[in-house]
């Protein structure tokens, strides 16, 4: 059973309270002495991230609370060239009973759902149809995702497309090579007109920080990204050789921290691929406490991008209520 306080921390981030309206971030004009100041010293960020897996910042009688929160954030995804309707219709009933309901009564807890359900263009019809009614939003990956090489004109016109389809978010990868090349203008230009093209859809930008080269430059593209009016940034594709990392994410957790501070817009932050563990999740959580507040732990400003997460969250909160561990085939995402 959750305490009082557990259960008050675990449904505001949930659906059962009502939500906070965010002011959305509008942008601005691309400002070249803010990007240029903006330095990352590297050794001190991944020392800082060294400790924070180390660091007990949530007890354990807490935790189970900390998990379901986590289920809330999660943009439950499939990405795979061999998604079908019927997958994407299961995972879809996943995100709206994510955890069995015996678990949930156990834990004295109402519904919860995910965040949102992330898939390829494609399945976003089979998705919105999968999860009317439910309010769960539908994120489609985009801009030629995982590598946004084909032509801008048709990156844009996938945007248009996806949205008409009925995507409620749209998660798209920048150029990293404007990125690698420092030609900041190109990458502010791409995502200012990446936003324009999504209308009312919130849009994550995807940085694929594994492909960037340093921490400086993540963090000017984290900076340039949000200049230009990101609702999210993201830090992967799920597809590059280096994910979500933490000292990563630390960088652009700060530099979420410091757009705040200077334009008052909240912007949110999604850590994507590779994370597969509830110990992590909780990571990422306490990441996101300690750097920039509880307002950051709701699913309207975090959010994990990942495949197969849910599974296990699901196997720990099973050992927190019954004591046993159940194998993991008993709780599929798909
Ligand atoms: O954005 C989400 C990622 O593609 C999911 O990655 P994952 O399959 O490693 O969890």
């Amino acid at each position: 059973m959750l305490s009082p306080a557990d259960q008050t921390a675990t449904a505001t981030a949930s659906h059962q309270l009502p939500q906070v309206t965010e002011p959305r971030n509008p942008g601005m004009a691309l400002d070249m002495d803010w990007v240029r100041a903006v330095q990352a010293n590297t050794s001190a960020i991944e020392r800082r991230a060294a400790t924070l897996p180390a660091r007990r910042s949530v007890k354990k009688t807490h935790q189970a609370a900390w998990l379901l929160r986590a289920v809330t954030c999660i943009d439950l995804t499939t990405l795979s060239g061999d998604d079908t309707e019927n997958r994407v219709r299961r995972l879809c009933a996943k995100a709206r009973q994510p955890v069995a309901q015996s678990l949930l009564d156990a834990l004295e807890m109402g519904p919860i759902t995910t965040g949102a359900v992330c898939v390829y263009h494609e399945m976003i019809p089979a998705a919105v149809r999968a999860l009317e009614g439910s309010g769960i939003p539908v994120a489609a990956v985009s801009t030629g995702f995982p590598a946004g090489l084909s032509p801008l004109h048709l990156r844009i016109a996938e945007i248009e497309e996806s949205v008409a389809a009925g995507a409620a978010e749209i998660d798209i990868v920048i150029s990293r090579r404007h990125v690698l090349s420092g030609n900041w203008q190109a990458l502010y230009d791409e995502m200012r007109a990446f936003r324009a093209a999504c209308g009312e859809a919130h849009v994550k930008a995807i940085l694929a920080t594994g492909e960037l080269g340093s921490l400086r430059n993540v963090a000017r593209a984290s900076l340039i990204c949000m200049m230009a009016g990101a609702d999210f940034i993201k830090t992967s594709t799920g597809k590059e050789s280096v994910n979500a990392t933490l000292p990563v994410s630390l960088v652009m957790i700060r530099s979420i921290r410091d757009f705040y501070a200077r334009t008052g817009y909240r912007v949110g932050y999604k850590p994507a691929g590779g994370i597969s563990k509830a110990k992590d999740a909780i990571t990422y959580l306490a990441l996101m406490k300690e750097e920039l507040g509880d307002r950051w732990l709701q699913p309207d400003l975090f959010r994990f991008g990942a495949s197969s997460l849910l599974n296990d969250i699901e196997r720990q909160l099973e050992h927190h209520v019954t004591g046993r561990y159940s194998a993991s085939y008993r709780h599929p995402t798909s």
